[in-house]
């Protein structure tokens, strides 16, 4: 049988667009490279959303009985993390990470690594990306990579410390830029990638200004970087180099790499930024120059692929959660209340989801992966208006992309085509839209409705990390200077499955992470909230 595979988990019945199951990138990676349906209704240009799938796609015959073999060797290659010794003869030396340090007698550290310390991890130690095995694709959530599930192994590279570098630590010059939106944590893992480089011995750190117009605009400066200019920021939230969006070509910022003398460029972003930092590392390797480009995944939305989470993903939701109780006090206490929460998430609703499920509070969550209608007998102020009727006060949580987005289902707000300086569609205001709804329809019925109506848009960013995220970010800004010495590039410092691994940056720019409508997890909000079905 070749690999025209049900699609267990998809958004809709057609060709999927939007894939989210390791099954998926792996089965259907050619589909995701037919950027018709994700083209702008309006301009019919395709939005920056949609990024060609770089991975080969293999057809499977699953009668074939080496089909297993094929798999893994396909994974494998694709999940094989790029080198600079691929295009580089070098040879390694032993590394100057050490964390039993000895001391002279005068006190002061000696960075001779120790031959019996055994904290390093090799090149071959692999984390497991997958452990649930479904027993069959009609399982909640089943990502099944042939018709039986019957196959689950899929490894990734481990992170970390290795005992041969491929840099000489007081020759290196290293780069830190932060791209995109802000995010809670970015200065945790500046501060940590900066104290982690000092450890291997780096004294020539700079930060990029801005985001990648760092490299370009004129009168930007880059900034000398150490541990105690650094010491304190993680305390504020924000980004201590800035963040921008849009930028110069990957040509001039790679002109830029090379007139400045950067070894290891670490780029903090989301999935524009990884995709510019494929760009670069491509781009590097056919200029043949000796740079690792390591990245580190940043976004509140969560949705890059393949990860457990992104950093600031954890903080933003706890942000959200304190609109949607503010949202909840307002309704409870007003005669009809109605709260109204609008959350961000550019294509996916992440944060909508979780902020929900933690606040235990709302009773109407909606997300654009499942589409709904607002009016009708099945629509959602049909539903209010039962809620209303029956409780007296009731609170809808919506993420920003809701209703829009959807490509499979219809939508119910047109974009206006305009994308920002990143090529980002610019998204219609589903909060305000919602709200003149609501109003318009319990006036039609002649109820009284008082509705409250939060939109705390950058208030979940712009604060500092919270704990969970803060340790997330030193670990992953600690294991993005360990990958740079370990000579890889082109490579994300993330965490799958619980523990901390590197990606190539190839397999994580395919698609949007979306939201799974068949997965435990949406359907445990839906449990929380016990709304109906809005169709
Ligand atoms: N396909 C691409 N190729 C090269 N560079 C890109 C690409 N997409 C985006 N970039 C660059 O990456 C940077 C950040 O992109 P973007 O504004 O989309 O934010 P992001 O990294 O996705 O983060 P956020 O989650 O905050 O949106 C921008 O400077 C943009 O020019
Ligand atoms: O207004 P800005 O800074 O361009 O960013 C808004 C977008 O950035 C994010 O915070 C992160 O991608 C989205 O949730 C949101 O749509
Ligand atoms: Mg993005």
């Amino acid at each position: 049988m070749a690999a025209a595979v049900k699609t267990s988990g998809g958004f809709c019945n057609t060709q999927q667009q939007w894939l989210h199951s390791t099954r998926d990138l792996f089965l259907h990676g050619s589909t995701r490279s037919n950027a018709k349906e994700c083209k702008s209704k309006k301009t019919k240009k395709p939005t920056s959303l949609c990024v060609k799938a770089t991975s080969a796609k293999v057809e499977l015959d699953f009668n074939d009985p080496s089909w297993k073999q094929k798999f893994q060797e396909d994974w494998d290659n694709r999940f094989n993390l790029p080198r600079i010794t691929d295009i580089y003869d070098l040879k390694p030396r032993p590394t100057t990470f050490s964390l039993k340090k000895q001391r002279t007698p005068t006190g002061d550290e000696d960075s001779t690594p120790m031959d019996m310390w055994n904290g390093y991890v090799n090149n071959d130690d692999r984390a497991l990306m997958k452990v649930i095995k479904y027993s069959s694709p009609t399982s909640a959530g089943a990502e099944c990579i042939d018709p039986d599930c019957s196959w689950v192994e899929q490894w990734v590279h481990r992170a970390g410390p290795r005992k041969d570098i491929y840099y000489e630590p007081n020759e290196v010059k290293a780069a830190i830029v932060t791209c995109g939106g802000l995010c809670p944590g970015l200065n945790d893992v500046i501060r940590q990638v900066v104290f982690t480089l000092e450890t291997y011995g780096v004294k020539n750190i700079v930060g990029i200004p801005f985001g990648f117009r760092g490299f370009f605009e004129k009168g930007l400066k880059e900034m000398p970087l150490s541990r105690n200019l650094v010491e304190n920021i993680n305390l504020a939230g924000g980004s201590f180099l800035g963040v921008s969006r849009g930028g110069p070509k990957t040509s001039e910022i790679v002109d830029s790499i090379q007139a400045r003398r950067i070894d290891m460029l670490f780029v903090l972003g989301g999935n524009g930024t990884h995709a510019g930092a494929n760009a670069i590392h491509d781009e590097c390797r056919k200029r043949k120059l000796k740079v690792s480009v390591v990245a580190v995944p940043k976004t509140i939305d969560n949705d890059i692929p393949l990860m457990d989470k992104t950093f600031g993903f954890d903080t933003a939701v706890e942000e959200a959660q304190r609109a949607i109780n503010s949202a909840y006090i307002e309704a409870r206490s007003a005669y009809h209340g109605i709260g109204l929460v609008k959350l961000m998430g550019r294509s996916s609703g992440f944060i909508a989801m979780h902020a929900s499920l933690s606040s235990g509070q709302v009773d109407v969550c909606l997300i654009p992966e499942v589409s709904f209608a607002l009016d009708g007998e099945y629509g959602v102020l049909q539903h209010l208006e039962q809620l209303i009727k029956n409780k007296g006060f009731c609170v809808v949580c919506v993420a920003e992309a809701a209703g829009q987005f959807t490509f499979c289902f219809q939508e119910l707000l047109q974009n206006s085509g305009a994308t920002d300086a990143s090529g980002n569609a610019i998204l219609s205001d589903i909060g305000v839209h919602m709200q003149q709804k609501i109003k318009t329809h319990f006036k039609g019925i002649g109820v009284h409705a008082d509705i409250k109506y939060i939109d705390p848009t950058y208030m979940v960013r712009a604060c500092r990390a919270n704990a969970s995220d803060a340790i997330l970010c030193t670990v992953l800004g600690q294991n993005a200077v360990h990958g740079a010495f370990a000579g890889f590039s082109g490579i994300t410092s993330c965490i799958c499955n619980t523990h901390y691994v590197y990606l190539p940056v190839t397999q994580v720019i395919t698609a949007p992470k979306r939201v799974n409508h068949k997965g435990r997890m949406w359907h445990r909000c839906l449990t929380s909230t016990g709304q109906p079905d809005f169709r």
